[in-house]
């Protein structure tokens, strides 16, 4: 399946049946259930690549674990072998050898692994040889480069002899995931202490637990993208609830001002189509996933955009920044780089239709799909939604758009 297209649609009605649950969720508990011995029983897990390679590697005995173009799991186990005293070489995709691991790995060379680096020095691959001795308990780690190194740091401390004290240092990025490491640790039965800078985690021994995972909120943002683009509504998206441990979930308050209402419905949302403002104004900082999806939907009803916080875009699945500045000028939007700003400036003139290449990137393929409310919309390597949504596509058919496969 090289790419897809989707025929313009104005209305989009029904209830998406395949939305995933959360594939960050999934993959902390599942590191969380192994570090607990693996005895708890995990409801509801996203059918993500990326949650499925986590189930399969965090258990697997064989020396060379591949993670493909899977962030966490590339990050999460790094830390999770680097205590278990085995020796691991952790590889990954072309993409997954650019993006840093640096911070991780000299955080856990001071801890006491033994960690070469088998490529490039600051990045995958690595070769994981052994632990000894816990050397320190407190670590200073920058917050500016990867929540998810502080996360796989505090998911071990409760298994380190002396517990650890984690100061996180410069600018703080993606907090909300550390904040949901934290509270599902505390489903483990962990004590965890985060004001915010500091981390204190005391060595304690992880208790079973039983959890059910919720919907994803970065893949519900799809479903809000294509609300706020037809011309016409009526969506329910399963399994979620606004009470969430994901921070994506503010993209209910990003899509008030664009044009789209949201509604609980017991433990369903319900979405219709409301008036939208002429300019938005939102710092990514917290919850870089979704800017790819906003982006899109302002560029293509001429809502005028100021956006900040997306520097850590650079370093996921592909240059997030240049790759959206590629697509969005094929439907005559700008997005800007002012300093430490994006300026959007939307698309006065939409074409009939786009072909949008993808990069690698699943969130570039779901967040341009929502573009069929206005045009003919084709998506090269459409196949790139199994990192986190694999049926996508399914979903998007079942809801009346038609799609045709090359
Ligand atoms: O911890 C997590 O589950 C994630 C953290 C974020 O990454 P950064 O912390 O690198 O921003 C986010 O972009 C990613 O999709 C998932
Ligand atoms: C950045 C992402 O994932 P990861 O960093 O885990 O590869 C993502 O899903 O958008």
């Amino acid at each position: 399946m090289n790419s897809i297209t989707l025929s313009p649609k104005n209305s989009i009605q029904g209830e998406v049946t395949h939305l995933p649950s959360s594939k960050s969720i999934s993959n902390r508990v599942l590191v969380l259930n192994a570090l607990a011995g693996n005895v708890g029983k995990l409801h509801n897990l996203s059918d993500a690549n990326d949650t499925q390679l986590m189930q399969r590697m965090v258990l697997c005995n064989d020396e060379i674990i591949n993670v493909e173009d899977a962030g966490t799991v590339m990050r999460f186990l790094t830390a999770y072998f680097a205590i278990s005293g085995k020796t691991k070489t952790l590889t990954g995709t072309a993409r997954m050898k650019e993006r840093p691991i640096g911070i991780l790995v000299d955080s856990l060379r001071l801890l006491g692994a033994d960690i070469d680096y088998l490529e490039k020095d600051g990045y995958p691959p690595l070769r994981i040889k052994s632990f000894q001795d816990q050397k320190t308990n407190t670590l200073q780690v920058r917050g500016d480069v990867s929540s998810q190194f502080i996360s796989a740091l505090m998911m071990i401390a409760p298994g380190l002899p002396k517990g650890l004290t984690i100061e996180i240092t410069g600018h703080l990025g993606s907090k909300p995931y550390i904040d949901m490491t934290a509270s599902l640790m505390k489903g483990f039965g962990a004590k965890v202490n985060f004001d915010g800078r500091l981390i204190q985690i005391e060595k304690q021994v992880l208790s079973v637990n039983e959890h059910t995972v919720e919907g994803d909120w970065s893949a519900a943002s799809y479903w809000f993208g294509f609300a706020a683009l037809c011309k016409e509504a009526n969506l329910i998206l399963p399994n979620m609830a606004l009470r969430s441990l994901q921070g994506d979930r503010v993209v209910v308050d990003m899509m008030e001002n664009l044009g789209v209402a949201c509604e609980p419905r017991g433990s369903k949302l319900h979405l219709r189509k409301k008036d939208h403002m002429p300019f938005f104004s939102w710092d990514f900082t917290h919850c870089p996933d979704l800017a790819q999806t906003i982006a899109v939907v302002c560029a293509a009803k001429g809502i005028e955009g100021s956006f900040k916080g997306l520097e850590s875009l650079r370093i996921k699945e592909t240059d997030r920044i240049a790759a959206l500045q590629n697509e969005l000028a094929k439907i005559n939007a700008q997005l800007i780089e002012e300093g430490d700003t994006w300026r959007l400036v939307p698309s006065i003139k939409l074409p009939d239709k786009v072909s949008i290449h993808t990069y690698h990137d699943h969130r570039m393929a779901m967040a341009f799909a929502p573009l069929a409310g206005l045009m003919q919309v084709e998506i090269e390597d459409p196949a790139v939604t199994r990192k986190s949504y694999p049926k996508f596509w399914d979903d998007v058919k079942r809801l009346g758009i038609l799609v045709n496969v090359v």
